[in-house]
């Protein structure tokens, strides 16, 4: 796992070049799209690189999760909100973006359809994330199966906290269940890219890097994964033990190495 604590501008700088490096190197590559405030940098990055030339025009993408019952032009639908942050700004074919259907009659099928859909694609070769303030990835919670495939969970009155300030900040107004990519979903991208700001964040970005590996807090399966990468500003920084370790490897990275 890379730790890489510098400005936000920078974290979204970097992660929109690892896109970029990857759409270079495999036009036709399999994106991973996540929701939230976390990665939005990321996309005004990759949107004004598209007006310089970059295109996804042969790529294809899926999102991690969505709310279950919200209706299809609610705007804080994951598919609206993705479509809106960064599917709309560049050239993605039609419907090369896909997300779990929560609005589904059959919501386990759903789930079941669209694990299928990704594997008919080869697979996510870059994944972004965010991570909620509970240690969640997508819409893991704590407490899901370190082997868990995209299925439908209930949300915590902490994520619903958290995510009320998008729904006019009203906690009841956030749906209670969603469908989600499982952790060992995520687990199967080639690469992944967390992306976490502000002092909310420390304590889950320190369980993530430095803690046990834990069903308590999903995101440390990521310590598993051969090629993680987390992308920190100091604040979200804060609590990490091996902070200075981090900083002076990054230092000295070699420039070759990319991300
Ligand atoms: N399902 C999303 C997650 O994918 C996201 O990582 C998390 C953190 O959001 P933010 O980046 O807004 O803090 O929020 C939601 O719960």
């Amino acid at each position: 796992m890379e730790v890489v604590i510098a400005p936000a501008e920078e974290l979204a700088r970097l992660a929109a070049g690892a896109v970029e490096g990857l759409l270079r190197a495999k036009p036709d590559a399999v994106l991973g799209l996540a929701t939230g405030s976390s990665p939005l940098a990321v996309y005004d990055e990759l949107a004004r690189r598209h007006k310089e030339g970059l295109s996804f025009a042969r790529a294809r993408a899926f999102m991690l999760d969505e709310y279950v019952g919200l209706p299809a032009d609610h705007p804080e639908r994951y598919r609206n909100v993705i479509e809106k942050e960064i599917a709309s700004r560049v050239d993605f074919p039609p419907d090369a973006v896909q997300g779990p259907d929560g609005l589904a009659a059959d919501l386990p099928a759903a789930c079941a359809a669209y694990e299928e859909a990704i594997a008919g694609a080869g697979g996510v070769d870059l994944q972004i994330l965010g991570i909620g303030t509970d240690g969640h990835i997508a819409f893991n919670e704590p407490g899901s199966s370190l082997a868990s495939r995209t299925r439908i969970k209930t949300l915590t009155r902490q994520t619903r906290e958290d995510n009320a300030r998008f729904f006019g900040g009203s906690v009841e107004d956030v749906p209670r269940h969603c469908l989600t990519q499982g952790l060992a979903t995520i687990m199967e991208a080639r690469h992944l890219v967390l992306l976490a700001t502000g002092r909310a964040k420390a304590e889950a970005v320190h369980q993530l890097v430095e803690g046990p590996v834990s069903a308590m807090w999903p995101a440390t399966i990521m310590q598993l994964h051969p090629h993680a990468t987390v992308l920190v500003d100091d604040a979200a920084a804060s609590r990490l033990q091996l902070a200075d370790y981090y900083r002076q490897t990054y230092a000295d990275k070699p420039e070759w190495q990319g991300l």
